[in-house]
C-alpha cells in the first residue's frame, strides 16, 4: 500500500461558516443524523443499482446501515456497506459539492438574521455533522476493485487531512466526535428516538443496538392492487397507534407532471376540537422530512390523517418560496381532486354508508366547500343536509322537497333551520306543525356554510327557526286577520313595553294562528349571525358583539288570553298577566334570569 498522506485547504469563499450553520440551526440540530443516515442509504441504493445494472459484479451482501455510539470516547458512528468513496471522490463529493452546499447556504440566507422560516427543512447534507461535532471523520473504502481505503479529518474549518486507511469492507463509516455542548445525544433513547422519527420508513433497514428500527417498505410504496383493507388499517395503527379506525382512504400515485405517493385516511372526526391531534406525515423517498404541511396540502384536507411522500417537494427553500412553487400548487389541486372524486365515488357506490358516515366527513366536506372553489363544484352534488327528523338530503333534493311549501311570496325558497334542537324546540314545533322542514345546522362551520350557500344557490334564504314568527318566516303573503282591532292592538303593545320596560326588547302585536303562544321571544336573523360571527372572530364584525342583544317580543293578536287580556277590567290586572305572557316567552327561550326569574317563580306559586 503506498502511504499517503496529505493536508489541504478547501477551497470555499467565506471563511468560517461553521458559526453562521450553527446558529442557523440551533433549533433542528438532531437533523444531522437524518442527514448522514440518508446519505448512507442513498449510497447503498446506489451500489444495488450498479448491481442491477451490470456495472458492480462483487458481492452485494446484506446492504444495511449501522448507527451506534461510544459514550466514552464521545463518538457516534454511521456505517454503510454502500458504495464507499475513494480518497479522490472524498476530496471530490466531500470537500467541495457538501462543503459548497453549505457555503452556498451560507450565502444566500446569512443576511436574514435568525428566521426559522427561512431554515425550514434546508437538507445541509454532510456538513450538518458539524453542528454536533467538533471533529468528523470518514473512513471509506470504495466498490471499486483494488481500491484503497482512505480516511479523511476535519474539524468544520477549511482545513482537512486525508490519509489511506485500513478498512476489510466496502463502504463508509462516518465518526462524529461529539462536540461538548452537544453530549446529550451521546444517549441511546435520544438516538433512538430521532433515528423512528426520521427513519422509521427509509428503503434501507437501519440496525441500532443490533434491532432494526425500521420497515423499509411501507404501504405507500406498494401497489394498491396488491393491499387489502387490513394491510391500510394496520398501517394506520403503525402511523398512529391508539387511535380510533379510520373511515375510509385514498391510495395516492401519480408520477407525472410531478412524483408524489401517499396514502389519506379519513379519520372520525366529530367537531372542531378534534381536529389535528394527529397530522399527515411528509417525506421525501421514505425520508421522514416533517408533519408541519400546511402549504403542501390544501388547509381544509389538513384534517386528513397519513403520508405523502414525493421528491418534488422543494424541501430547501423558504416557505413564501413554497407557496409560490408550481409543483407545490400542482400537488394542491391533485389532492383536492381525488379527495372530492374519493367522496364522489363513496355517494354513488353506497348511499347508506356515506349518510352513515356524514356525521364524521361532513365537517371535511363542508370546510372544502369553503374553502375550495373546484372542490365545491364537485362537492355540492354529494353534500348533504340533515333535518330534525333524521332524514338526510342532497342539497338539490332538499330543494325539491322544500319547494312547494317554503317558498315566499317573491319566489324565495326558505331554509329554517335550527342550531340547537333543545333549545329552539317549541319554534321547530311550530314549524313543523305548518308542514315546514328543519333542518339541522349545529356545528361552528355551519354559519360559514350557510352564508357561502346563501351566496352560491340562487333564490334562497336561511333563516334560524327562532329569527320571527313562523308566519313571517316565510310569508307567503297571506294574512291572517287578526281579531283585534287596531287601537286594541296599540293598547296591547303599551301595555307589554310598559310592563317590559326595556329598550332591548321591541314589542310587536300580530295575528297569528290561535295554537301558537300568545307571545314568543325571537332574535333578527341579520344581528344575530353579526354578532355571532364577532365572537367567532369574524373579520370587522367586532362592532356587533359589543352592542346589547336585541329581542323581538310579538304578541299574538289572536290567542285567547290576550283577548282576555283586554277585557280585564283593572290596568293593575293587565300588567300582571302581561307580566306573566311576557316572563313565559323570556323563560322558553333560557332569556329569564337572576332577580326576574326568582320574582317570576314567586309570582307564580302565590297565583299572581
Ligand atoms: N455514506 C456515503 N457513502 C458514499 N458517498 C457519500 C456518503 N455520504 C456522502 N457521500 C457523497 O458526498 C456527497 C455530498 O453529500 P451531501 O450530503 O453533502 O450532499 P447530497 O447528499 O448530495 O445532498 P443533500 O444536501 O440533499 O444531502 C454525496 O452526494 C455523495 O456523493
Amino acid at each position: 500500500m503506498n502511504n499517503m498522506k496529505e493536508t489541504g485547504n478547501i477551497s470555499i469563499h467565506t471563511e468560517n461558516i461553521f458559526p453562521i450553520i450553527k446558529k442557523f440551526l440551533y433549533s433542528d440540530h438532531e437533523i444531522f443524523l437524518r442527514e448522514l443516515v440518508s446519505n448512507a442509504v442513498d449510497a447503498s441504493q446506489k451500489i444495488k443499482r450498479l448491481s442491477s445494472i451490470g456495472e458492480f459484479n462483487g458481492e452485494l451482501g446484506e446492504l444495511k446501515v449501522k448507527v451506534s455510539f461510544d459514550k466514552e470516547a464521545k463518538t457516534i458512528t454511521i456505517s454503510d456497506n454502500g458504495i464507499g468513496m475513494t480518497a479522490e471522490e472524498i476530496k471530490k463529493y466531500i470537500n467541495q459539492i457538501a462543503f459548497s452546499g453549505a457555503t452556498e447556504f451560507v450565502e444566500k440566507y446569512k443576511d436574514k438574521g435568525d428566521d426559522k422560516g427561512i431554515i425550514g427543512h434546508f437538507g445541509l447534507g454532510f456538513y450538518s455533522a458539524f453542528m454536533v461535532a467538533s471533529e468528523v471523520e470518514i473512513i471509506s473504502k470504495s466498490h471499486q476493485e483494488g481500491a484503497e481505503a482512505a480516511q479523511w479529518i476535519c474539524d468544520g474549518s477549511t482545513e482537512y487531512t486525508i490519509n489511506s486507511a485500513e478498512k476489510a469492507d466496502r463502504g463508509t463509516d462516518i465518526i462524529l466526535h461529539i462536540a461538548e455542548d452537544s453530549e446529550e445525544f451521546l444517549d441511546e433513547f435520544r438516538l433512538k428516538s430521532i433515528l423512528e422519527k426520521y427513519g422509521k420508513f427509509l428503503p434501507i433497514p437501519i440496525e441500532f443496538q443490533e434491532k432494526t428500527i425500521n420497515n423499509p417498505s411501507p404501504l405507500w410504496t406498494k401497489s394498491p392492487s396488491e393491499l387489502t383493507d387490513e394491510d391500510y388499517l394496520n398501517f394506520y395503527e403503525e402511523l398512529y397507534p391508539f387511535q380510533e379506525k379510520p373511515l375510509f382512504w385514498i391510495h395516492l400515485n401519480v408520477d407525472y407532471p410531478f412524483n408524489l405517493t401517499g396514502i389519506l385516511y379519513f379519520p372520525k372526526v366529530k367537531n372542531e376540537f378534534q381536529l389535528q391531534r394527529e397530522k399527515i406525515q411528509l417525506y421525501s423517498r421514505q425520508v421522514f422530512i416533517t408533519d408541519e404541511v400546511k402549504d403542501i396540502v390544501p388547509e381544509f384536507l389538513m384534517l386528513l390523517h397519513g403520508v405523502i411522500d414525493s421528491p418534488d417537494i422543494p424541501l430547501n427553500v423558504s416557505r413564501s418560496f413554497l407557496q409560490a412553487d408550481s409543483n407545490v400548487k400542482k400537488i394542491n389541486s391533485y389532492i383536492t381532486k381525488k379527495v372530492a372524486d374519493k367522496l364522489q365515488e363513496l355517494f354513488k357506490s353506497d348511499r347508506p354508508g356515506f349518510e352513515e358516515k356524514f356525521a364524521n366527513i361532513g365537517l371535511f366536506i363542508k370546510y372544502g366547500m369553503i374553502s375550495d372553489e373546484k372542490f365545491f363544484e364537485k362537492a355540492k352534488d354529494f353534500c348533504l343536509v340533515e333535518t330534525t327528523a333524521n332524514k338526510l338530503y342532497t342539497l338539490d333534493e332538499y330543494a325539491e322537497e322544500v319547494q312547494a311549501l317554503q317558498t315566499d311570496k317573491d319566489g324565495q325558497k326558505v331554509y329554517l333551520y335550527t342550531t340547537d334542537v333543545q333549545q329552539q324546540d317549541a319554534f321547530i314545533q311550530s314549524a313543523i306543525q305548518k308542514g315546514y322542514s328543519v333542518l339541522k345546522m349545529d356545528s361552528m362551520i355551519d354559519a360559514h356554510f350557510i352564508n357561502q350557500m346563501e351566496s352560491k344557490i340562487e333564490k334562497t334564504q336561511w333563516k334560524r327557526v327562532d329569527a320571527d314568527s313562523i308566519d313571517k318566516l316565510i310569508d307567503t303573503g297571506i294574512q291572517l286577520e287578526a281579531i283585534l282591532t287596531d287601537d286594541q292592538k296599540n293598547a296591547v303593545k303599551a301595555i307589554f313595553e310598559e310592563t317590559l320596560n326595556d329598550k332591548q326588547k321591541q314589542v310587536s302585536v300580530e295575528a297569528m294562528s290561535p295554537d301558537e303562544l300568545p307571545a314568543i321571544v325571537t332574535q333578527n336573523e341579520f344581528m344575530r349571525r353579526m354578532s355571532d360571527m364577532s365572537k367567532t372572530g369574524g373579520g370587522g364584525m367586532g362592532m356587533f358583539g359589543n352592542m346589547p342583544m336585541t329581542y323581538q317580543i310579538t304578541i299574538n293578536a289572536n290567542h285567547p288570553l290576550i283577548n282576555k287580556l283586554i277585557d280585564l277590567p283593572s290596568d293593575e290586572e293587565k300588567k300582571n298577566l302581561a307580566k306573566q305572557i311576557a316572563d313565559l316567552a323570556l323563560l322558553s327561550q333560557n332569556l329569564l334570569t337572576g332577580a326576574d326569574l326568582t320574582a317570576f317563580i314567586k309570582r307564580t306559586v302565590s297565583g299572581f
